[in-house]
Order: C-alpha cells, then sequence, then structure tokens
C-alpha cells in the first residue's frame, strides 16, 4: 500500500476528499494538522450544543493507493485543480504491510472492574481470579469498559444489592445492562437512541448468555428499581423528569458522564425528585446516586 500525504487548509477538506475517493483512493483520512501543539483544535461538542468549529484550520489529508503510480498519478492531477491552489503535496511513502487485526486486538485487554469482575474481549483468556466475566469486543456502540465512566457504573453494580428490575437508560453496547443481570436484576430493559446500539446491545446480550429487551427510548415504560444512566450533563439535566418518573419509590437512580465541575448543576436539577450525591469518581469523571 502507498499513502499519499496533503495538507490543506478548512474550507478544501471536502473537494479534496472527493476528489481523492473519485481517483480510486482506498480510504481517505482527515487529522488537524496543528495536532499535539499549542493551535490543536477541539472539534466536538456536548450534545444539545452547537460544535464549537466544523473543520481544522489545517488538515492532513492521507489517502491510501494500492499502487504506487495510481498515488503519483492522483497527487498530479490534483495540482493540476483550481482549488488544489491553497492545498499541498506532502509527500508519497509506502505503507508497511501489518496485521491489521492483530494490532486492533492488542489495543483491548481485559479491563478490571473490582478483583472478581472482569471484562474480557472474546481473544483473550479470562484472568484466573474473575469469577464474574462480561465478554464483550469493541463495536460500533460505546461501552467496552475502557472508559471511567463505563468503570464507575459497573463498579456500582457489582458493589450494591442489584433489585429484580433495572433500567439501562442509554445502553450503548448493553454493558451496563448485562452488568446488571449478571448481578442479579431479572428484568432488565435497555434502551437507547442510537438503532446501532440496540443491536449492539442485543448481540452482545446473546453473546453473554443474558436475557434482556433492549430498544429505542419510547420503548421505556413502567418504573425500575435500578435505573442507570451514563450518558453525558446536559443530556442528563434534560432528562431529569422523565429518568425519575421510571424509578420506583425508594429505588435508585444512578448516573454518569458527568464531570466533576458539573455536579452542582446535575445536583440542581435533580433537586425536585431527590438529592444527588457524588459517590465516585475517576480520572475526572463522577458518579452520582439518589434514592428517589
Ligand atoms: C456514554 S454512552 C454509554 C454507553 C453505556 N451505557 C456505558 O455505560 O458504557 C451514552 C449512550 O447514550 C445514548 N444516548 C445519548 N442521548 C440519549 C438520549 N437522549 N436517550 C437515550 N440514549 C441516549 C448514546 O447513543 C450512547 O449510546
Amino acid at each position: 500500500m502507498f499513502e499519499l500525504r496533503l495538507m490543506c487548509p478548512e474550507d478544501r477538506v471536502e473537494s479534496l476528499s472527493d476528489a481523492l475517493d473519485a481517483l480510486d483512493a482506498l480510504s481517505v483520512s482527515v487529522e488537524d494538522a496543528d495536532a499535539q501543539t499549542d493551535a490543536e483544535q477541539a472539534l466536538f461538542g456536548e450534545p444539545g450544543m452547537p460544535a464549537p468549529k466544523e473543520g481544522w484550520q489545517r488538515s492532513r489529508v492521507i489517502a491510501l493507493f494500492d499502487k504506487e503510480d495510481v498515488a503519483r498519478e492522483a497527487a498530479a492531477l490534483l495540482q493540476a485543480q483550481d482549488f488544489f491552489d491553497t492545498c499541498q503535496v506532502l509527500g508519497i511513502n509506502a505503507v508497511p504491510d501489518q496485521d491489521w487485526v492483530r494490532l486492533t486486538q492488542s489495543q483491548f485487554a481485559p479491563v478490571e472492574i473490582t478483583p472478581e469482575f472482569w471484562i474480557v474481549p472474546t481473544w483473550h483468556e479470562p484472568p484466573a481470579q474473575a469469577q464474574q466475566v462480561i465478554r464483550l469486543d469493541p463495536g460500533l456502540a460505546f461501552g467496552t469498559g475502557t472508559h471511567p465512566t463505563t468503570r464507575m457504573c459497573l463498579r456500582w453494580i457489582a458493589t450494591h444489592a442489584v433489585p429484580a428490575r433495572v433500567l439501562d437508560y442509554g445502553c450503548g453496547s448493553g454493558i451496563l445492562a448485562i452488568g446488571a443481570s449478571k448481578y442479579g436484576a431479572q428484568e432488565v430493559l435497555a434502551v437507547d437512541i442510537d438503532e446501532a446500539a440496540v443491536q449492539s446491545t442485543e448481540l452482545n446480550a446473546e453473546a453473554n448468555r443474558v436475557a434482556l429487551v433492549a430498544g429505542l427510548p419510547d420503548k421505556a415504560v413502567g418504573v425500575f428499581g435500578l435505573v442507570l444512566a451514563n450518558i453525558l450533563a446536559t443530556p442528563l439535566k434534560v432528562l431529569a423528569p422523565l429518568l425519575c418518573s421510571h424509578v420506583e419509590k425508594g429505588g435508585q437512580l444512578v448516573l454518569a458522564g458527568i464531570l466533576e465541575r458539573q455536579a452542582d448543576e446535575l445536583k440542581a436539577a435533580y433537586a425536585p425528585y431527590g438529592q444527588l450525591t457524588f459517590s465516585d469518581s475517576e480520572d475526572g469523571w463522577i458518579l452520582m446516586t439518589a434514592t428517589i
């Protein structure tokens, strides 16, 4: 494989990517050319908030070709285009063959939740001390156990009495729903606004021999002894009345996706329903819980 590396300003990324596609590039990736420098720009925003910017000031565009002469021809053709005047060819180089599957797999090791409870990818054997295991591979949906917010929710599940009925609101991969089931829940409902997450949850539950129901949020009806929601502060505030309406009287609400500095806003949003309190923290993220 050969990669053609280019530099372009924000307003040319789309034309350049489209042209590379038309020139038979196998893939095109776009990176912040100023990443890891003082000029690096974050492009993400919280759900419900506009992204701070649509693109980076300077992008490095990398196109993969199967033959060197095709990459060279593409570079020559691009340089002849009007839109390319503010772009630049950085070079063409050979990409060494790699076992990409093995490389990706090597980045996902078993994750310890408690000494007895582990999240283990299918290409690993569970550690000897693991008594409770969720088998899970990284996929399209969030929730592999590598993020602190997921780990804190799972740790809560593993160290508290899990009631019979549990709702996982924003289930992603279904990891919390599966964890709740492994720790004693008998009826588990997992919902997400993303269809891909619903499908992942169903597949992961099946792979872990866990019975649960997954669906879009309108499937969430009734009350539960435990409602888990690992989303983000802004949607959690908007969802406060809805999430609390699904907690049975005296039941537990467990919220994650909250940064330390957002604790007070969350407490205020949930105050009409219960007293949210700090329960755990990891890497600047906190877990907040309430009895409703
Ligand atoms: C951070 S992931 C958490 C996934 C998993 N529960 C975990 O703990 O790892 C948040 C999930 O919430 C979903 N989500 C975001 N906003 C939502 C909403 N308003 N209603 C339902 N799900 C939502 C997202 O699609 C995403 O799958």
